[in-house]
């Protein structure tokens, strides 16, 4: 287990996330799901201390057995990427997008050419664009993010938490991602929030229902999806037929 999340609360005036004890597999896609409001980008962001200010949050989690509290945030984060629902483009060109996180991590700077084109060759953007230098905002939205993910990817993360990620994406889109996420897999630990029950079942690995700040149930999606042990993780994912 690479990340193990130990009694976590999350509490502003009421509690968002509630008790969650979870174990996230190495090199496995996990997908998080349930119904808007029930905590998972907050799951998300307290993996990443990404959590707001005003949240108090009580617990542990542990990434490669240390609190993640033990780690500086670049450091952690380094380690731990996230990628938004919406792309991230920063306003520079392409090439400076991917290089700009790698140069702050990095002080032997050799090959970077290289590896910008075996990383965009990797997300499949390399024989879609004639110009690394072209602004990246001037790409489509599948793009971009496919962009965001590989910028994600060149700082050599071990985990890859995803925010609904292809919520602002067409199917071919879509399809893209989910392809790329499936390739990487075996490389990088993904954990990804979605709303689409169906590309939770398509692309992952464990698969976990959350409903009001709990975790409801979780273990191996076919076996969540086939024969779910709570009524409420049942009645939840006959939503994906509607
Ligand atoms: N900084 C904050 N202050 C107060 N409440 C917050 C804060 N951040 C999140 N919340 C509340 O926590 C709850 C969970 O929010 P969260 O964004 O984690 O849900 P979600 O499951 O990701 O929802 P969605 O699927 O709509 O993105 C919501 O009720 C939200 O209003």
């Amino acid at each position: 287990m690479i990340i193990k999340i130990k009694k976590l609360t999350v509490k502003h005036e009421v509690e968002i996330l509630k008790n969650i004890n979870l174990n996230i597999e190495k090199n496995k896609i996990t997908a998080l799901v349930g119904s808007s409001g029930c905590g998972k980008s907050t799951l998300l962001k307290s993996i990443n201390l990404m959590l707001d200010k005003e949240l108090h949050q009580e617990g542990e989690i542990l990434y490669l057995e240390n609190n993640i509290l033990e780690y500086p945030k670049e450091t952690l984060r380094k380690e731990i990427g996230l990628v938004f629902q919406s792309p991230t483009p920063l306003p520079f060109s392409v090439y400076k997008n991917l290089t700009y996180g790698y140069e702050y991590h990095h002080k032997n700077i050799d090959n970077l050419d290289n590896l910008v084109e075996k990383m965009l060759k990797k997300i499949g953007l390399f024989h879609e664009i004639n110009d690394f230098n072209m602004e990246a905002n001037k790409l489509s939205g599948g793009q971009q993010q496919r962009m965001c993910i590989a910028r994600t990817l060149m700082v050599n993360p071990k985990v890859i938490l995803l925010d609904e990620p292809c919520s602002a994406l067409d199917v071919k889109n879509t399809l893209n991602i989910e392809n790329l996420l499936k390739e990487i897999c075996h490389e990088y630990t993904i954990v990804i929030v979605t709303h689409n029950l169906s590309q939770a079942r398509r692309i992952s690995d464990n698969l976990i229902y959350m409903e009001e700040g709990e975790i409801i149930e979780s273990g191996k999606t076919q076996d969540v999806f086939n024969n779910p042990k709570d009524e409420r993780t049942k009645k939840y994912l006959q939503l994906e037929k509607v």
